[in-house]
């Protein structure tokens, strides 16, 4: 049981519902660990005293704004205050300085206008509602009052509002900071075209959200998003890059999902070129990072077939030749060095250079990867290029990093995918050292009259992956050899 609560007939308590998570009720009979429990919609079960969880009986029916303020602090607790709040269009709630977002899948405009934000510009923390301004706000003035650089953490599982409540911070940030015009453009602006641009290229559809970023860059192979606005808006752009239809391309057809409800990829692609023109890129520099797209495209078009050679590749037919060709020219290469990067290998050691052929099969490989690293670079390039023409000042002392990062999702079978050594980091650092050891720590400074919570942090798993010398990443490399 959550917490040591004495029950009695006529206690208000929440038990676990296999449909509704959570149903409340009170308790009508007590027969030691046997709690015979009124549910509000009106049956009746026995369970045991272990599964059940007090309910504030003097909870406001509105909910708090902070669930620092909750009698129990308990899962039901939690969600049933989200609830109260919801139902009343309050989407935010704090508990302390965390600010808790639930995704009302409506545009709410009212709650960020400029209004908004020049009512939260100074305003005390915890003064006025819950709101990201507020979080952007308590921050801006600690980094400009104390000196000190501050991160703002954005989680949660796929589709939950983390990239929207991102885009509400810097919109705020731009704010307070940008006021500087800089060939035509704000600061504000900028900052707030480069989501549009970072979107286009590193997005992609997922089951759970149609501007996912979830895979981020690591799977450039479900990130069409632009490829098929590429391919929809301009036709002269499509017989420059000698592009066709999305299903004719490997890298664009894994997902046999071309369009998407609501989205125009024509509007959306002469958005991704506008924004790209106000973040700084000039024709020139636009002409070539398109050119790199298509010409990836190309280069997942390549298939191979065994060489001359014993375990040997080469370009399988005339079409994979046409693409090879076509990649190379687009990427301003040689078509025999590009050829060569996807069938052969150079191994170089102290003594000599080795050059290997490479079997189909691993031509592929190495093709998908050339792919992958080229566009990985490429997108390295848009980031680098957005802060400096947003006019980052290197010599800056201070800076606010807001980090957009989805949570642990737990899913059947999670992959390597959903869940990195980064984001155990974050979960120890985050849960483990700031929520609980901190406060606890708070608790004790002040002599509060406490009792120790107890939680499991993941200092195990974190040693398992990183410790030396017995760690899984240590062990790998001294197997080979580093
Ligand atoms: N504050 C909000 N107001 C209105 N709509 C919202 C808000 N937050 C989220 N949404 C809606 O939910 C959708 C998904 O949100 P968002 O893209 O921010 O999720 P996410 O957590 O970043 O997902 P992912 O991890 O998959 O990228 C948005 O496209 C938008 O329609």
């Amino acid at each position: 049981m959550a917490a040591a609560m004495s029950l009695v007939v006529g206690s208000l308590v929440w038990l676990e519902d296999p449909e509704e998570a959570w149903i409340d009720g009170e308790v009508v009979e007590v027969k030691g660990e046997q709690i015979k429990v009124l549910c509000t919609s009106g049956k009746t079960v026995v369970v045991k005293a272990s599964n059940i969880y007090p309910k504030d009986a003097e909870a406001p029916p509105c909910g708090v704004d902070d669930m620092t303020k909750l009698a129990y602090l308990h899962e039901p607790g939690v969600l049933d205050n989200l609830r109260s709040r919801y139902d009343i269009n309050e989407i935010y709630t704090y508990t302390g300085n965390i600010l808790i977002a639930v995704n009302p899948f409506r545009r709410l405009p009212h709650l960020y206008d400029s209004h908004m934000m020049a009512q939260y510009k100074g305003a005390d923390f915890g003064e006025l509602s819950p709101h990201p301004f507020a979080v952007a706000d308590a921050a801006y003035r600690l980094m400009i009052n104390d000196g000190i650089s501050q991160s703002i953490l954005v989680s949660g599982e796929s589709g939950a509002g983390k990239t929207e409540s991102t885009k509400l911070l810097m919109r705020y940030l731009a704010y307070m900071g940008g006021g500087a015009v800089a060939e035509g453009r704000t600061v504000e602006q900028q900052v707030l075209e480069s989501n549009p641009v970072l979107e286009a290229f590193g997005n992609a559809k997922t089951v759970r959200n149609n501007n996912s970023r979830s895979l981020f860059l690591s799977q450039i192979f479900l990130s069409f998003l632009s490829w098929l606005e590429l391919y929809q808006a301009k036709f002269q752009d499509v017989k420059r890059y000698k592009l066709g239809h999305p299903k004719t391309f490997h890298y664009l057809n894994q997902s046999n999902c071309y369009e998407l409800d609501g989205v125009d990829d024509s509007e959306e692609y002469i958005a991704t070129r506008r924004a790209m023109e106000v973040v700084g890129m000039s024709s020139n520099e636009q002409d070539a990072i398109f050119r790199v797209v298509a010409a990836i495209l190309h280069l997942g078009n390549i298939e191979f077939a065994k060489g001359k050679e014993m375990d040997s590749s080469m370009p399988k037919d005339e079409k994979s030749w046409f693409h090879l060709k076509t990649a190379a020219e687009l990427f301003k290469c040689d078509v025999k060095a590009l050829e060569d990067s996807l069938c052969k290998r150079v191994i170089v050691t102290r003594d000599e250079t080795i050059t290997k052929w490479l079997d189909p099969e691993a031509a592929a490989v190495s093709r998908d990867a050339l792919a992958k690293i080229v566009y990985s670079r490429l997108f390295d390039w848009l980031v680098d290029k957005i802060n400096s023409s947003i006019g980052q000042d290197p010599e800056s002392k201070f800076l606010i990093g807001v980090l957009d990062i989805y949570g642990f999702e737990s899913f059947k079978t999670n992959s390597i995918l959903d869940i990195s050594s980064v984001h155990l980091y974050l979960l120890y650092y985050f849960v483990g050292q700031h929520v609980f050891k901190m406060e606890q720590e708070e608790y004790t400074k002040e002599e509060i009259d406490w009792s120790y919570i107890e939680f499991v942090d993941n200092q195990d798993i974190l040693d398992l992956i990183e410790k030396k010398p017995g760690g899984i990443i240590a062990l790998f490399w001294m197997k080979h050899g580093k």
